[in-house]
């Protein structure tokens, strides 16, 4: 039996080739070369190897098998049987290369052998013919125990030899022997599965060779046919000069051969009866010894039956066991193969999968793609489009120039016609021009002169002041908060439009007793006249623009002492320290022209201090926070240099705006801690700023010294409206001390007898006492308030501003 690694796993490929197999290849296996490739996947298959030489080489062995002693009939038989029952099996096996088609074939194979293979006929030489014998191949029926092996190795034939045909009727060794034959066979198979490849390819080329001679062969047909029609041609020719002559020579003799038909006939009747007498004698004789024949034949027919029973029950088992093997071995084959087709199946699933999931996403991006280039051909359709219509838009453009060309021809002879007109018009122009130039020259010109003159007016009027010797009085109205706008007092400027120098004040009703008999109710008209009066429309740049000249002063070498007085929130602090207010402005003039001296040889050197006199003591501003209020400071006066000092009143260079800034902003701090000590401290203590300037001349070797005193004042109330207690009376009682010193130090400036000018009444005057008696040019702000309420104080301030205001205090001196 076949081993069942002999059976290689067939692979689900060949199948496939098996299934395009012509049917003819299959029956002709040996001859083909599929059929060896075929043989070659199914090593099942012991004549799958069988060469074709081999092959074709089997008729002339069937002619030696036919040509051998007859053995008797009934053995050879057997043989046939079984050698034929082989040839099925191989031409099945060949034909069928997977398991469902072996089963089919095994099951046909038995079939076949239980009909004893075809027609077995008795002839009369006990030759058993059959269809099956006559296809079937020689050397299986030859194939015997030992000689098998030296018969495959020497010669793919399996050899016929006369003894085994007479071999004894050893039925069981004989099938032994096939059996090896046949495992030698299937070995022979694997070895020669290669050549067999490498024949099938030689055959290929064979087959090749072979077309080719066809071809040639044909050709040599077709010049043969021509030949043969040719000679067809002559014989016809032939054949009716032939037949002419036939039916003369027939004509001839068949009166001859009438006459020897009628002899012939006379001599065949005799011979027939002389036969008819010895056939019957033969037949007599015959049938006896056929008879015997008969019986004799019967009975070695019926013992061989016997023998071919037994021995076909044996095949048979040995088949069905074979057959359950090899159904078996297929079933596991099968198995293991539909285990593979599964794998392969899932792998080809997975495959799938992949495969599908790579269409997916390949269609995904085809539609991406499409999307792309349908959005592509969109944007060109509408790019088209847009050019369409820019080419539409050109040919108008184009129409539209071309129009415009001429329009434009027209348009220049137009413009030649307006430009002449132009230019006409231009001289006039320039003309006119020209005129206008020199009128405007003679206005600016008449302007400066009236600026000049102007200017010249102020300083013949500040000249005509020192030469009065007058402190400066200006009058500043504050204008009304919105808390005050119901109680605004009647004040009215008369000279408004001309020199703003004076005020009127509209007092509260007055009801005499005459009056009040007579029904009659007077108002008091208080009429003030100051160097100028600025109502509450005036911004602090209007007043600087006024003093500014008086700075200047400070940098010539005066004395220079500005002073706000008025009662408690009528502006003071306003005009004098806001950011705008006068000293910053005056201290930035000042920086300004000593800036431009430089050019002339001028340096200055600016130095600043910043007291505050509170309750008749001088506190010193300038001071770090902590130091405040701690030191006592002291006036001191040098009546050589004529100059009052403050002994550690701290003193700082200014050599910037910023300086200036750095000192006001420190002042202010130390008023705001002052403040918390004592309630409205600032508007009870007189803050004095002082900016000394040493200027020097190093082309001239000149020398000047000026100080710029700025000075706001405490509210000036008077004590009985005060109403004030205690700490608030102390406040009061030293302001109005300090104030009262001040205004009997101007009485006393203003009196002809000036012995005795009580400086040092107070700190405030004796501080003052050169900027106030005589060396000095002075000016006084009085604010007041333009609240109705406030009329009386209002009015006190500006009678004391009138005093001051005619007070000679004799030209001031430069230093
Ligand atoms: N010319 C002005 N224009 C606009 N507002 C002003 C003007 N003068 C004063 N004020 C406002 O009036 C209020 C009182 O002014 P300010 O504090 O200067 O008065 P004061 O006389 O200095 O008072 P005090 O004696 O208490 O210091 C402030 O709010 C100030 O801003």
């Amino acid at each position: 039996m076949a081993d069942s690694s002999a059976f290689p796993t067939v692979p689900c490929t060949p199948m496939a080739t098996v299934s395009r197999i012509p049917q003819r290849q299959v029956n002709a296996a040996p001859t083909s070369p599929l059929s060896g490739k075929l043989r070659g996947g199914n090593s099942t298959n012991p004549l799958g190897d069988l060469p074709l030489g081999t092959m074709n080489r089997g008729a002339p062995k069937m002619q030696q098998y036919q040509a051998m002693p007859k053995k008797p009939a009934a053995t050879r038989g057997v043989s046939t049987t079984i050698a034929s029952t082989r040839a099925l099996d191989v031409n099945d096996k060949r034909g069928v290369s997977n398991n469902t088609k072996l089963a089919a074939g095994l099951s046909r194979k038995s079939s076949t052998s239980s009909s004893v293979s075809g027609t077995t006929t008795f002839n009369g030489g006990h030759t058993i013919r059959s269809k099956s014998a006559t296809s079937m191949r020689p050397r299986q029926l030859g194939s015997r125990p030992g000689s098998a092996q030296d018969d495959v190795s020497s010669s793919r034939i399996m050899p016929v030899s006369v003894d085994a045909i007479n071999a004894p009727w050893d039925v069981k060794g004989r099938l032994d022997g096939m059996e090896r034959s046949y495992d030698m066979l299937l070995t022979r198979l694997n070895e020669t599965s290669e050549e067999l490849n490498a024949k099938v390819a030689a055959l290929e080329t064979e087959r090749r060779g072979s077309e080719l001679q066809l071809r040639q062969m044909e050709m040599a047909n077709m010049e043969l046919q021509q030949e043969l029609r040719k000679a067809k041609s002559d014989m016809d020719d032939d054949q009716r000069r032939a037949r002419i002559e036939m039916e003369d020579l027939e004509r001839k003799y068949r009166n001859e051969l009438d006459e020897q038909r009628r002899l012939a006939r006379i001599k065949e009747e005799d011979l027939h009866h002389e036969q008819r007498m010895k056939s019957e004698e033969l037949k007599t004789t015959s049938q006896k010894t056929l008879e015997e024949r008969d019986v004799m034949h019967s009975k070695a027919v019926e013992a061989l039956q016997a023998s071919f029973e037994s021995e076909k029950s044996v095949l048979q088992t040995q088949l069905e066991t074979q057959e359950q093997q090899l159904r078996e071995k297929y079933e596991a084959e099968a198995v293991s193969l539909r285990e593979e087709l599964q794998i392969l199946a899932t792998r080809l699933e997975s495959e799938r999968a992949t495969a599908t999931f790579e269409v997916s996403k390949r269609d995904e991006e085809l539609k991406t793609t499409r999307a792309l280039v349908a959005s592509t051909e969109e944007q060109l359709q509408r790019q088209q489009q847009i050019t369409g219509d820019l080419e539409t838009r050109l040919r108008q453009q184009a129409e539209s120039t071309l129009s415009m060309e001429t329009t434009k021809a027209s348009l220049f002879a137009k413009i030649n016609e307006l430009e002449n007109v132009v230019m006409n018009k231009d001289s006039r122009i320039r003309d006119m021009e020209k005129q206008l130039a020199d009128a405007t020259d003679a206005a600016a010109l008449a302007k400066e002169k009236l600026i000049k003159e102007e200017t010249l007016r102020r300083v013949l009027h500040n000249q005509v002041q020192e030469l009065r010797g007058n402190i400066r009085v200006f009058c500043r109205v504050r204008p009304p908060s919105a808390k005050e706008s119901l109680d605004v007092a009647d004040i009215h400027y008369p000279d408004k439009d001309r020199e703003c120098s004076a005020i009127e004040l509209i007092g509260p009703s007055n009801e005499s007793a005459l009056g009040t008999a007579m029904g009659t109710v007077s108002t008091k008209t208080h009429s003030f006249g100051f160097d100028r009066v600025f109502s509450p429309a005036a911004t602090n740049a209007d007043v600087f623009d006024e003093i500014s000249q008086l700075v200047q002063s400070a940098l010539d070498g005066y004395n220079v002492c500005i002073f706000c007085y008025g009662q408690t929130g009528s502006g003071k602090t306003f005009t004098m320290s806001s950011d705008d207010g006068m000293i910053r402005r005056a201290v930035d003039q000042i920086f300004s022209t000593a800036e431009g001296l430089q050019d002339r040889g001028w340096t200055y050197k600016l130095e600043g201090q910043f007291l505050e006199i509170y309750n008749e003591t001088i506190y010193d501003l300038l001071v770090e926070s902590d130091e405040f209020d701690k030191k006592k400071l002291d006036i001191r006066q040098d009546i050589k240099e004529g100059k009052i000092s403050v002994p550690g009143l701290s003193s700082l260079r200014l050599q910037s705006r910023t300086d200036v800034a750095d000192v006001l902003r420190r002042a202010a701090k130390n008023r705001t801690v002052a403040a918390t000590k004592a309630n409205e401290r600032s508007s009870r203590s007189h803050s004095v700023f002082i900016l000394s300037l040493h200027g020097t001349n190093e082309s001239t070797g000149e020398e000047r010294h000026g100080t710029l005193n700025l000075i706001d004042l405490a509210g000036s109330e008077r004590l009985a409206h005060s109403q004030s207690k205690d700490e608030r009376l102390r406040e009061t009682v030293a302001i109005n001390k300090s104030l009262s010193a001040l205004r009997e130090v101007i009485t006393a400036i203003g009196t002809k007898d000036r012995t005795h000018i009580p400086y040092r009444n107070s700190k405030l005057t004796y501080l003052l006492q050169y900027s106030l008696g005589g060396n000095s040019k002075t000016l006084m702000f009085v604010n007041i308030s333009p609240v109705k309420q406030h009329i009386p104080e209002t009015v006190n301030s500006l009678r004391f501003a009138t005093v001051v205001n005619n007070t000679h205090i004799g030209p001031a001196k430069k230093k």
